[in-house]
């Protein structure tokens, strides 16, 4: 067990931020935090670093008590936080450098582990740069490699694709991954559903504080009860015929808005077999038809009754 958290509860003043949530990482995994925003994660990844008191519960990391002074854990954590923390006087290499020699001392590993995390991040060409000119996703990849630089076992990541462009989210998700193959441990918090889907091994799904599921992402579909989600374009569907779909096997809901069909079926077989015979027996013409099977924010939606993304 990597991380091992039990009960903890963290309140600021009436406000309840953590209400005993439970937390286990096992070694090898890349687990992912997903929530909307304030649903708790930052308040988590904070006490967890014992950066924040906590009114109560346990945190283990590397099977030991964590605490402010637990110097020996913390060598071995890497923390890349939601805000860019880097010096604007340094350059791209010197700050990278900078966060190496905290950890190593020998020059001429933090010059060789320099170099490999400005590789990995892909940023040997603004080595020279500094923060100021760089743009928000190149950014980014500098706050990684400062995090990372010094080959820690367990990674956290605070939501480290949040306004950054799709040629750098893929490079830092793409990233995130070679790291875990490397050998770390990760810890991922977003509420992009579709990065966690992508590159989590484990999640765990928080709202308010809480850790309402968790799983692989297929044990945490396999816990609703809704099926695919079909959509047609259909021009000139009659409500009548709206109604009679309703009233089909397996239907979950079903909507008709601007000449879009769009079904959510129950759990079960040949739901798109069932629609497409409703719409040749009553010849009704339709253009695109695409389906798509359950996302995590629908087993959110289930759970909680609210989007992910309220
Ligand atoms: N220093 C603070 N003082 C008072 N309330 C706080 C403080 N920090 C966070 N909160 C509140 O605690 C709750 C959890 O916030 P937290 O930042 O941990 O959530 P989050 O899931 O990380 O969201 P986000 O992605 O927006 O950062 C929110 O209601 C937030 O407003």
């Amino acid at each position: 067990m990597i991380v091992n958290i039990n009960g903890l509860v963290k309140r600021y003043d009436k406000l309840v931020a953590l209400d005993y949530l439970n937390l286990q990482v096992e070694e090898g995994e890349i687990y992912g935090l997903l929530g909307p925003n304030g649903s708790g994660k930052t308040t988590a990844i904070n006490c967890m670093l014992s950066l924040l008191k906590y009114d109560k519960g346990t945190i283990e990391i590397f099977g030991k008590p964590m605490r402010p002074d637990a110097y020996d854990i913390k060598r071995d954590i890497g923390i890349i936080m939601q805000n860019v923390a880097v010096f604007d006087e340094l350059t791209v290499y010197e700050n990278v450098s900078y966060f190496c020699s905290l950890y190593i001392k020998d020059k001429e590993q933090v010059r060789r582990l320099t170099e490999e995390a400005i590789a990995f991040v892909s940023l040997e060409d603004y080595k020279k740069f500094y923060p100021k000119k760089l743009s928000g996703g190149l950014l980014r990849r500098l706050n990684i490699a400062c995090g990372i630089v010094h080959k820690p076992k367990l990674v956290i990541l605070d939501e480290p694709t949040v306004a950054v462009d799709p040629q750098s989210r893929n490079r830092i998700l793409e990233g995130i991954k070679k790291l875990n193959q490397e050998g770390a441990t990760i810890i991922y918090t977003s509420h992009y559903m579709e990065e966690v889907e992508q590159i989590c091994s484990k999640i765990a799904i928080i709202d308010k504080g809480r850790v309402i599921a968790k799983g692989t992402k297929e044990k945490l579909k396999a816990m609703i009860s809704i099926g695919e989600k079909i959509s047609m374009e259909i021009f000139d569907l009659k409500e009548r015929q709206v109604e009679e779909i309703r009233k089909l096997p397996n239907i979950y809901t079903v909507n008709y808005n601007d000449n879009l069909l769009e079904i959510k079926s129950k759990k079960g077989k040949n739901n798109l077999v069932t629609i497409l015979d409703f719409m040749a027996q009553r010849n009704i013409k339709f253009d695109k038809v695409i389906t798509e099977m359950p996302t995590l924010n629908d087993v959110f939606l289930e759970i909680t009754g609210k989007e992910l993304r309220d």
